[in-house]
């Protein structure tokens, strides 16, 4: 028998079997469009249900395929599901081909409209003003540490996180031509700089001149309008721009993971495997910050992180960024809350979400 004739059974349940999966998949629609229909002009996304799907069918799983990949496949199924009822419009810092736009593709799937924006204060606003319905921002990367002009607009914004999209960060070195020679600049993100600063030093003539601008994504771009110049961008970059790439993973940190948070104007309840982020200032006084972690400690809640800030307030007073694990409205988060509204000058609850499944 031929290699054909033995994959034409292979082929014909194959077929039999996508056919059922797209009856499903229609029939799953249409009850998203039921439930879109209920809820009437209230919010249609809901993180914590969406977790709880993501968390049971890779719980369920036991197949050939991997829980990240049953996970990945599902979460584009709620994206559609989810676009019956209505698309969603998330911003950004673009241009387009940015690690943020990955991790807003990441987290709402492939239906979801990302909109860049100039910078992040843009992207904010146009969610605060209701133009668009969540923003994507990165919050901390695990070299780099915290990005402060997302904290500082948390400090005064009043939108809510509702999720947190966790993402592994690869670098490569991009050019419009394939080769090393004649190399007199290399363009990317300042983090992105110093996310590589060790491999660039090795790997680079000294006299590169290295540049810093507002993304990987425009440093891409530049480096596709210059053949003496190169990028350090994505991968999605490098396809967007049609670069070549001359080095891959180029990042000094082989785990190089950046957090973001997904905010926009709604509370969430607990999905269970939560997590709550919180901004907090203390008095300038000895002991305070004991006292503070002391309102988490004594009602056993865990704290996931801890970044201090200069307040804009006062010179050398500082806020405090902490995430603890647990939903504001678990018991012990709650008791934990109420203790620290007494002990701190300002309390704000960012908002309680839950932990990032994929
Ligand atoms: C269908 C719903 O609406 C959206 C789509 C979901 C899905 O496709 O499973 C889950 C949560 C919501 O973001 C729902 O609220 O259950």
């Amino acid at each position: 028998m031929s290699t054909d004739d033995l994959l034409a059974p292979h082929r014909e349940a194959i077929d039999h079997i996508d056919q059922t999966i797209l009856g499903l998949l229609n029939e799953r629609a249409a009850h998203a469009r039921a439930i879109g229909e209920l809820k009437g002009s209230g919010v249609v996304y809901r993180p914590e249900r969406e977790a709880q799907v993501l968390r049971r069918i890779q719980s369920l799983n036991q197949g050939l395929l991997s829980n990240e990949a049953v996970a990945r496949l599902f979460r584009e199924i709620m994206s559609e599901c989810l676009a019956v009822e209505r698309p969603l419009t998330i911003t950004y810092l673009g241009p387009e081909g940015t690690f943020t736009q990955q991790a807003a593709m990441k987290h709402f799937g492939h239906a979801a409209h990302t909109q860049p924006c100039a910078t992040i204060d843009e992207a904010f606003r146009l969610v605060e003003a209701r133009q668009a319905d969540y923003v994507v921002a990165p919050i901390e990367n695990s070299t780099e540490g915290a990005v402060g002009r997302t904290l500082d607009l948390l400090v005064a914004s009043p939108l809510k996180a509702c999720g947190e999209v966790v993402l592994r960060i690869h670098h490569h070195l991009l050019r419009k031509v394939e080769h090393q020679d004649g190399i007199t600049k290399v363009y990317a993100h300042a983090q992105a700089l110093s996310q590589c600063h060790e491999w660039l030093n090795k790997n680079l003539p000294a006299n590169v001149a290295r540049i810093a601008v507002a993304s990987n994504a425009r440093a891409a771009q530049l480096a596709a309008e210059d053949e003496n110049a190169v990028a350090i961008a994505s991968q999605a970059a490098a396809e967007r721009f049609n670069l070549c790439k001359l080095a891959s993973n180029i990042e000094d940190e082989p785990n190089n993971t950046t957090r973001f948070l997904v905010l926009g104007h709604q509370t969430t309840t607990p999905s269970g495997l939560d997590k709550t982020s919180l901004i907090v200032s203390a008095p300038n006084k000895v002991g305070t910050v004991h006292e503070l972690l002391q309102s988490l400690s004594k009602n056993g809640v865990s704290m996931t992180k801890l970044e201090s800030r200069p307040s804009k307030a006062g010179l050398w007073e500082y806020v405090f960024f902490i995430d603890v694990e647990g939903h504001a409205d678990d018991g012990p988060v709650h008791r934990a809350l109420t203790d620290l509204q007494e002990e701190a000058a300002f309390l704000k609850i960012i908002g309680a979400y839950p932990k990032a499944v994929l």
